[in-house]
């Protein structure tokens, strides 16, 4: 059977590769909905290649001129636009915006009874327990696409969740993990921007220079897997071939590894629970070593700051989350520095009085408020 994927965030890093993999397996997947945001160059090009049914980007203008030269594709705009996406009638939705922009349409696709291949963390941060009880409510499948996440996944398949002795995390350390604090404070957005083992977006590249992605992942991972706070660690890994890693009761510890790619972590949450060939093998041959090293929450603050969030609970994972949207676009603009980004996510959640058990429009109503211009 042919699985039509619908995809949000269509023009991004992990769009484009899932667009990779339908495109080198015409024979198991096919595009349905993709939304854009402002990359018209680029989504047209998206067009041209897949003849998606409906479409929609940010601006209603760009909606209108695209509808001029692609009239055979629906076109549509804003957030009306991606929840139209998210319900279209598709096998999976993929989750690939940016930001806590993909909560509602990922509710509304839910809703709909659709899987979700799910990218966008910061959905799982901002809302975590609405997503997860909304899947079980709707009998709906939450496949992760996060490379972490996609491994504990894997490492999980037929397993017992309630043997889990731990699950191991694994951070690269993102650009700067050679450089002490003091340096931090003259670091520049163009070092920021240089993962030293993955090519993404901008947003999680400099979440991963903070540690702030490692934050989210072991948010993430509460979510998905059931399991408390003391048994997710994490752990420096400097060459990202590790994914993750779950101990067992027994002391037995499963792993999963690879190459730097992506597409292997999008590829099988398509897939789930079947596997088809890909060409992009680890080459075990060629690894000289594999690194470990114990994580510095001095260091690393922002990671601190999450399981803070994760253990107090409430609506302060979602302030968290908006502040730090705010700080790193901020960074992304040259207008604060970069330390200044765990310094205004550290006072937002400071000055937040926590709600425990929000609903979604309190969520909605924190998120846009910590995201905006509050100084
Ligand atoms: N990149 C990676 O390897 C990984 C990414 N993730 C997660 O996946 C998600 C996407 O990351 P990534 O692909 O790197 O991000 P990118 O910045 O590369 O892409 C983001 C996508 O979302 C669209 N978008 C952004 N804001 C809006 C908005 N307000 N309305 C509509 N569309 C919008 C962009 O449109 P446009 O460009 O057209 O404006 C683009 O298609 C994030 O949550 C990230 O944390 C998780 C693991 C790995
Ligand atoms: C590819 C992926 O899943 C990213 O989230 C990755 O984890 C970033 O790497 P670090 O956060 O470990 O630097
Ligand atoms: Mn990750």
């Amino acid at each position: 059977m042919i699985k039509t994927i619908s995809i949000l965030g269509v023009t991004g890093s992990i769009g484009s590769q899932a667009l990779d993999v339908i495109k080198n397996n015409p024979e198991h997947f096919k595009l349905g909905a993709v939304s854009a945001g402002r990359n018209i160059k680029q989504l047209q090009e998206v067009l041209r290649d897949f003849n998606p049914p409906l479409v929609s980007v940010q601006d209603e203008n760009d909606a209108a001129a695209l509808q001029k030269d692609y009239p055979h594709i629906e076109f549509t705009y804003g957030e009306q636009g991606l929840n139209q996406v998210a319900v279209y009638n598709s096998d999976l939705l993929l989750t690939a915006i940016l930001g806590s922009v993909g909560l509602r349409p990922t509710l509304m696709a839910i809703e709909a009874g659709i899987d979700i291949a799910l990218a966008n963390k910061e959905t799982l941060v901002a809302a975590g327990d609405i997503v997860m009880n909304a899947a079980r409510e709707n009998n709906v499948n939450i496949i992760p696409v996060d490379s972490e996440h996609s491994a504990l996944f894997q490492c999980l398949k037929g397993e017992n969740e309630k043997e889990i002795s731990q699950i191991i995390i694994t951070a690269s350390g993102g650009s700067f993990r050679d450089l002490n604090r003091t340096a931090l404070h003259s670091v520049t957005l163009k070092d920021a921007l240089n993962h030293p083992n993955w090519s993404m977006g901008q947003k999680i590249t400099i979440d991963s220079a903070t540690m702030m992605n490692k934050g989210f992942e072991v948010i993430e991972a509460k979510h998905l897997f059931d399991v408390e706070v003391s048994q997710i660690t994490t752990l420096l890994h400097k060459e990202s071939i590790v994914h993750s890693m779950v101990e067992f009761i027994d002391n037995s510890i499963m792993a999963q590894l690879g190459n730097s790619d992506m597409r292997t972590a999008i590829q099988y949450a398509f897939t789930h629970p079947k596997r088809i060939h890909k060409n992009n093998p680890l080459s075990m041959n060629e690894l000289t070593q594999l690194n470990f090293k114990p994580m510095d929450f001095d260091r690393f603050k922002m990671l601190k700051f999450a399981y803070d969030a994760l253990e107090a609970g409430g609506t302060l994972p979602t302030v968290m989350n908006a502040a730090n949207e705010f700080a790193v676009a901020e960074f992304l603009q040259g207008r604060i520095k970069f330390l200044e980004i765990e310094e205004i996510v550290e006072e937002r959640m400071l000055q937040h009085n926590n709600i425990q058990n929000p609903d979604l429009e309190t969520i909605l109503e924190l998120d846009a408020r910590y995201k905006s211009n509050m100084r």
